[in-house]
């Protein structure tokens, strides 16, 4: 049987199995955005890994080492900004032809860096080691969260509200801008939001501090994570289409070459927006703060286990997460 079989999720499923030997002060192990911990009484950390791998995750032909750098921690930095956590101390692995250059590490290192200055995150350790095929980097990402604030994927309640931090899709349409046309100048809002995404750590720490029942960060789509919240809560999702926050330049970059836009913000991923649920009244008083004017009312929580999409046109169709799946 091969990998493709089980697909990433199954994939991960059967590596769970037997994982955990002793308690050790687990609070939570593999199957949110990051695992959390007690090191000690009443302190809970958080602990995150995701690795970037040239030609899956980034194509050298597009994206700087500056940029690559920053967007290997920021893909880092989104997983404990969706457990409601500040993100502290990371490990950086490098996996390197021998054909790299100084200069390469250098630059990349400069971007990791100055998104580490961004987010108070330190570079404290790592490993360095020669690659035969594509360039391999693996972040390990501590963070630390206030016990009560930590926001799992599985809280979501019938009658919460579903909301994001931001517009969808931007980032998957910068990728296909890049592969098709080029002239950078011409979709910059796309580009940044593909090479240099921004986590969004102080609304996932706004939003637990509101009440927020559920969270995840939007990596593989929102089908995929309105699937995984779904099903770790053990409820269902209702979206509206027409309420999913899309960017003028995604609509134009869409219409333009005869796409739908919700295809972008379904099943593109790399948003590294927040989707998170939360109480009709939290959500009031929430989306009152100055820090959530980006954030939007998407859908409801429903009992009736399945994700559905209310499309434009008032009918229903069921959202199968056919986000990205590595194994697929
Ligand atoms: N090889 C592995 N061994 C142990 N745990 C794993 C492994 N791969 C993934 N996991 C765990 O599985 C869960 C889901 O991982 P996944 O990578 O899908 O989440 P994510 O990092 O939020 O998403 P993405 O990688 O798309 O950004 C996490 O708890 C993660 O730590
Ligand atoms: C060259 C190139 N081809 C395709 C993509 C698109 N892509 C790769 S991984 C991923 C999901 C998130 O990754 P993960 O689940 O590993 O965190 C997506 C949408 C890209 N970025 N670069
Ligand atoms: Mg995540
Ligand atoms: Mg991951
Ligand atoms: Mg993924």
């Amino acid at each position: 049987m091969n990998l493709k079989t089980l697909g990433e999720f199954g994939l991960i499923d059967l590596i769970k199995q037997g994982t955990i030997v002793e308690p050790n002060g687990l609070e939570l192990g593999i199957g949110d955005d990051a695992a959390a911990f007690w090191p000690e009484p009443g302190r809970l950390q958080l602990l995150t890994a995701d690795m970037l791998v040239e030609t899956v995750h980034f194509d050298l032909k597009w994206i700087s080492p500056w940029q690559l750098g920053y967007k290997s921690l920021a893909v880092n930095i989104s997983d404990i900004a969706a457990m409601g956590g500040r993100p502290r101390q990371a490990a950086v692995s490098l996996s390197l032809p021998q054909t790299s250059s100084v200069e390469f590490v250098v630059e990349l290192y400069e971007g990791m860096k100055s998104i580490g200055r961004e987010y108070g995150v330190n570079i404290i350790g790592g490993d360095t080691v020669s690659s035969p095929g594509p360039i391999v980097i693996n972040v390990t990402l501590t963070g630390d969260v206030v016990p009560e604030r930590m926001i799992r994927r599985s809280g979501a309640c019938p009658g919460d509200l579903v909301l994001v931090t931001g517009c969808l899709g931007d980032s998957a349409a910068g990728l296909a801008w890049l592969l098709t046309e080029n002239p950078v100048e011409q979709a910059p809002h796309l580009i940044s939001a593909h090479l240099t995404p921004k986590p969004q750590v102080s609304l996932g720490q706004a939003a637990a501090a509101a009440g927020a029942t559920a969270m995840d960060d939007v990596s593989d789509g929102l089908a995929s994570e309105a699937n995984e919240i779904a099903n770790a809560s053990q409820v269902g999702i209702i979206i509206y289409a027409d309420k999913i926050p899309l960017s003028s330049e995604l609509q134009c970059f869409a219409s333009r070459n005869g796409q739908d836009c919700l295809d972008y913000a379904l099943y593109g991923g790399e948003d590294y927006q927040l989707l998170f649920t939360m109480p009709p009244q939290a959500a009031q008083c929430f989306l009152q703060l100055e820090i959530a004017g980006s954030c939007r009312v998407i859908g409801e929580v429903c009992s009736e286990r399945q994700v559905t999409l209310i499309a434009n046109d008032g009918s229903k169709v069921a959202i199968k997460p056919k986000g990205y799946n590595h194994f697929r």
